[in-house]
């Protein structure tokens, strides 16, 4: 009998789950995406809800799955992905808040770096101060494909938060001040779980709201129209 591989967060019962996968935090763009530009389509996880899928696009296999919200949750499911079932590259698709006046609602930032608050590098016990970045192989890709499908993205380095609401109310503007161009809640936990196995990650953020202008998509809008940027990340495949 065949051994399938799972874990205690996914469990594929035998599909495939492709060596590029896309990781939007909610499992419902996940269904989306699959939904709406994969064809041949096969979900491959629903343990706690979290889908996944794997089908083709352009003829190229790709999957797709959520990773739920914040350091901890996206840092369960790409680690399990990349140790267990052999993942390579690692696209995150997510939303985030723009933190510069230059950046408007549905703006596409690719996050170079990824700065963050959260004590996940304390796990390697390096001695100095780690910077959490990109592939720049994928990057460097990504940038090429929005060129040629002439978007204009904005690429720089990202907050990587453990918190949505802020008890410290200046906190905002000083990572503004010093040139972050958005604040999101997983970027800089995938980096490091994928320098850590030496595999390829970037991610790519939609702006859903404005920390400082008050502006803000909804949530059908988050889960629904985020296209743009699926239009780029689907193409690195
Ligand atoms: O839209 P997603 O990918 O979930 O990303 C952002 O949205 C959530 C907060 O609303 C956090 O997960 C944050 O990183
Ligand atoms: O983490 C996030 C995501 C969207 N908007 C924010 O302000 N923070």
């Amino acid at each position: 009998m065949t051994e399938h591989k799972q874990t205690a967060h996914i469990n594929p019962e035998g599909k495939e789950i492709a060596e590029t996968v896309l990781l939007p935090g909610d499992p419902l763009r996940a269904k989306f995406i699959a939904d709406n530009y994969l064809e041949d389509v096969v979900q491959f996880n629903s343990v706690r809800n979290m889908f996944g899928y794997t089908g083709t696009y352009n003829g190229k296999k790709i999957s797709v799955m959520g990773t739920g919200m914040g350091v901890p949750s996206i840092g369960i499911y790409s680690w399990e992905l990349i140790n267990i079932f052999g993942v390579k590259n690692l696209i995150r698709v997510g939303s985030c808040g723009a933190l510069q006046d230059d950046l408007n609602l549905y703006d596409i930032i690719f996050a170079m770096g990824a700065s963050t608050n959260s004590n996940y590098v304390s796990q390697y016990n390096l001695p100095g101060h780690y910077a959490p970045v990109a592939s720049y192989e994928l990057l460097e890709k990504a940038k090429n494909i929005a060129d040629e499908q002439g978007q204009t993205v904005h690429v720089g380095n990202v907050l990587t938060s453990d918190t949505f609401y802020n008890a410290d109310e200046t906190a905002a503007k000083k990572w503004s001040d010093i040139g972050i161009l958005g604040i999101e809640m997983e970027a800089a936990a995938l980096y490091m779980n994928a320098a850590a196995a030496g595999v390829n990650a970037l991610t790519i953020l939609t702006v859903s709201d404005h920390v400082f202008k008050q502006e803000e998509t909804t949530a059908d809008e988050r889960q629904n129209s985020f296209t743009k940027m699926m239009d780029i990340a689907l193409n690195l495949a």
